[in-house]
């Protein structure tokens, strides 16, 4: 275009301003506030249709899923899904099949069931990335932590999860869970006979990590109070912020997060406490090396970090290996205390089932509650496992895991997913099929799972994800999750506090699991 064409453009525009922008405000001052709102809620109407005949233009060339109707306008269908999101996606499912898109926020995703929902849950990150969808896109994680900790965390950490908490390898961290047990009972719970626990979220995250820091990070550190709260609070403190985050456009985000770094002390507590460990650690590995001597390892999260070989060949510095903890404790904390609470409410709201465990606990360990407890005790429990892996698969979200499409996604079906889409798997669904809709505390029934333990996934146990990045940590969580509730019931009755029954599983938007947070009465047993 020449300067000609681009000033005539410009005049043109200028003139055709000028001659209705009068007649626009005579027409503003003559017309009614109620004329005013609907013709505004109109233009809002065919801006939100011509956006999404935009996006529906670019997506033509992809063979895409259905899409369900009757979306409203900005909100979409997530009206629909806080109202009773398994009875949506039960309709969806019925009408549309396996693979549909609806809109959560006026953002189009897509939805996957049934097979394609396991084809969506084993896909390669190439093509579906956790880290690129909700991690990035929802949790914003990306302004906690620096991006060699991102990939210390994403590529890193899974290799070292199943070197050293593997199903072999857990057994050996029992006493030291046991030890971080007792001290997180002693810290968290009044000595007194009977009590309520106002906010027992409060105490089962604690309590998570006075098991996990000296297990997983390192026994110098197994009793600094600051470790353990900040491995605590850290998932807490980012998530936090996403409603602020959510409600302010992207391009403004950097401008707010200086004032929004409750999550700062974590880096830097990291770097002061358990830097030291891992600089002493190498320089004892390397003086006993000087001298000929064999150095007896430790056997923990930290050291499989600390010994990590990137592809040139060398090691991460201490203060990376101190900052990546903030994602072991990301991906353990959270989720062990929401499924042991998930746990902890069934047996407050079912004492047949409380009274089954306390059962079974006598017959393998005797009444005797100084007994001490050994691995080969939980390994005779079985009705414990069908509890605890029935409660895990109830737990799951309706809506789950939010991987963001990278490259297109075919589905063997032929739909396809385009890249810069989200895809959410109806894990509940996955889980439980078609009583997926039950909600009735009396029908959770901890035998429905067979004999197949909680660690092992399944197409109706998807809980822990599937194939190639299937949670390693998930031997290490069941563990801490049985020892929990086996001390708990040896040392306390555990009651609901009122009269009405805390449901186990609340959801969050309508699709979110998360554990109630109602009060526990807890009364020491009699020795
Ligand atoms: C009940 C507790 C837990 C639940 C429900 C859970 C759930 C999950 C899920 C669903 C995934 C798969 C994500 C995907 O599809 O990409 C995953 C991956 C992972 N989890 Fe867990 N997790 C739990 C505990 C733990 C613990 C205790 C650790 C470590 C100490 C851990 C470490 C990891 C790691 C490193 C990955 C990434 C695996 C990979 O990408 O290959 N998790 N977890």
């Amino acid at each position: 275009m020449t300067d000609t064409t681009i000033s005539r453009s410009i005049e043109t525009v200028l003139k055709i301003v000028n001659d209705i922008s009068p007649r626009i405000a005579s027409a503003y001052q003559t017309t009614t506030r109620n004329e005013l709102i609907l013709v505004g809620g109109a233009a809002l109407f065919s801006v939100y249709n011509l956006v999404q005949y935009i996006k529906d233009k670019s997506t033509a060339k992809y063979y895409l899923p259905p899409r369900v109707p009757f979306a409203l306008p900005l909100v979409g269908h997530s009206l629909y899904l806080l109202w009773d999101s398994n009875q949506f996606i039960d309709w969806c499912a019925k009408k549309y099949g396996e693979v549909y898109e609806i809109s959560i926020m006026g953002k189009i995703v897509t939805v996957a069931s049934g097979l394609s929902g396991q084809e969506a849950l084993k896909a390669d990150t190439d093509f579906l990335s956790l880290e690129e969808g909700v991690i990035k896109d929802v949790l914003y994680l990306q302004y906690a932590i620096d991006k060699t900790t991102f990939e210390i965390g994403f590529y890193v950490n899974p290799v070292v999860a199943k070197a050293v908490i593997s199903h072999k390898k857990v057994p050996r961290h029992t006493e030291g869970i046991l030890k971080g047990m007792d001290a997180g009972f002693k810290n968290l719970l009044p000595a007194t006979d009977s009590f309520v626990l106002k906010d027992p979220n409060h105490f089962f995250q604690r309590l998570i990590a006075h098991m996990s820091v000296p297990t997983l990070i390192g026994k110098e550190v197994g009793d600094n109070a600051t470790v353990i709260e900040s491995f605590a609070a850290f998932t807490a403190d980012v998530t936090d912020n996403i409603p602020i985050f959510m409600s302010v456009p992207v391009v403004f985000h950097r401008f707010i997060t200086p004032y929004l770094q409750s999550f700062k002390r974590h880096r830097v507590i990291m770097s002061k406490f358990i830097a030291p460990v891992v600089e002493s650690r190498r320089q004892a590995a390397d003086a006993a090396k000087l001298k000929g001597e064999t150095y007896k390892a430790e056997d923990d999260f930290l050291q499989g970090l600390l010994e990590f070989v990137k592809p040139d060949g060398t090691n991460y510095t201490a203060d990376q290996v101190a900052q990546a903890t903030l994602l072991v404790a990301f991906a353990s904390v959270h989720t062990t205390a929401t499924n042991l609470a998930f746990c902890a409410y069934w047996i407050v709201s079912r004492p047949d089932i409380k009274q089954a465990i306390l059962e079974e606990i006598e017959s393998v360990v005797g009444k005797d509650i100084n007994t001490e407890l050994t691995y080969e005790h939980f390994e005779n429990m079985p009705y414990l496992d069908k509890v605890i892996r029935e409660s895990v698969r109830q737990g799951a979200d309706v809506l789950a895991v939010g991987k963001k499409c990278l490259k297109t996604f075919t589905f063997s079906n032929g739909y396809q997913v385009p890249a810069g889409r989200v895809v959410e798997t109806t894990n509940r669904r996955l889980n439980m099929g078609l009583s997926a809709n039950r909600v009735d505390i009396s029908e959770m029934d901890p035998l429905e799972s067979g004999s197949r333990p909680p660690t092992t996934a399944s197409r109706d146990y998807v809980t822990f994800g599937m194939g190639k990045h299937l949670c390693p940590g998930r031997f290490f969580a069941v563990l801490e999750i049985k020892l929990t509730i086996i001390q708990l019931l040896r040392q306390y009755d555990i009651t609901p506090s009122t009269s009405s029954p805390a449901h186990p599983v609340k959801l969050i938007g309508g699709f979110m699991a998360t554990n109630s947070s109602a009060p526990i009465r807890f009364t020491k047993r009699k020795l």
